[in-house]
C-alpha cells in the first residue's frame, strides 16, 4: 500500500483522518452487501459466485485501508494484533466457558 500510494503521488491524500474516513466508507459498502438480507448461514451457501467475489473485494478494501492507516500512524498492526489476542486470552480464559464475552 505504501508503494501503491507513492507511485501515484497519493501520500498527500493518505493522512490518518482521510484514511480513517475511507476505511469507514468501505465498511459501509461491506454492510450494504448484507443489508436487508436477514441472517445468512455461515459459508454463504446460497450466494452467487459474483456476490462472493464482490464480498471479497469489499473485505479487501477494509483490510487495505486498515493496514495503510496503521502504517501511516506508525503502528505495527501484526504485532499489535498478536498482543491483543494475548490480552483477550487473559481477559477471557478458556476454562471459564460460561463467559460468552459480554461480561
Ligand atoms: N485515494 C485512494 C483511492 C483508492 N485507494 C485504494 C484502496 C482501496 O482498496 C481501493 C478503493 O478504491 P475506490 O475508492 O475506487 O473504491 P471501490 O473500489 O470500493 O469502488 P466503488 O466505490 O466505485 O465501489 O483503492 C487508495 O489506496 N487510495
Amino acid at each position: 500500500m505504501a508503494n501503491f500510494a507513492k507511485e501515484r503521488d497519493w501520500d498527500q491524500f493518505h493522512s490518518p483522518r482521510n484514511l480513517l474516513l475511507a476505511l469507514v466508507g468501505e465498511v459501509g459498502e461491506l454492510s450494504e452487501i448484507f443489508q436487508w438480507k436477514g441472517e445468512v448461514p455461515k459459508g454463504l451457501p446460497d450466494w452467487k459466485e459474483e456476490e462472493k467475489v464482490h464480498l471479497g473485494e469489499e473485505l479487501s478494501d477494509v483490510l487495505l485501508y486498515l493496514v495503510r492507516l496503521s502504517d501511516i500512524c506508525g503502528i505495527d498492526l501484526g504485532k499489535a494484533a498478536l498482543r491483543k489476542v494475548e490480552l483477550n486470552a487473559i481477559k477471557y480464559p478458556a476454562s471459564n466457558n460460561n463467559n460468552n464475552g459480554t461480561a
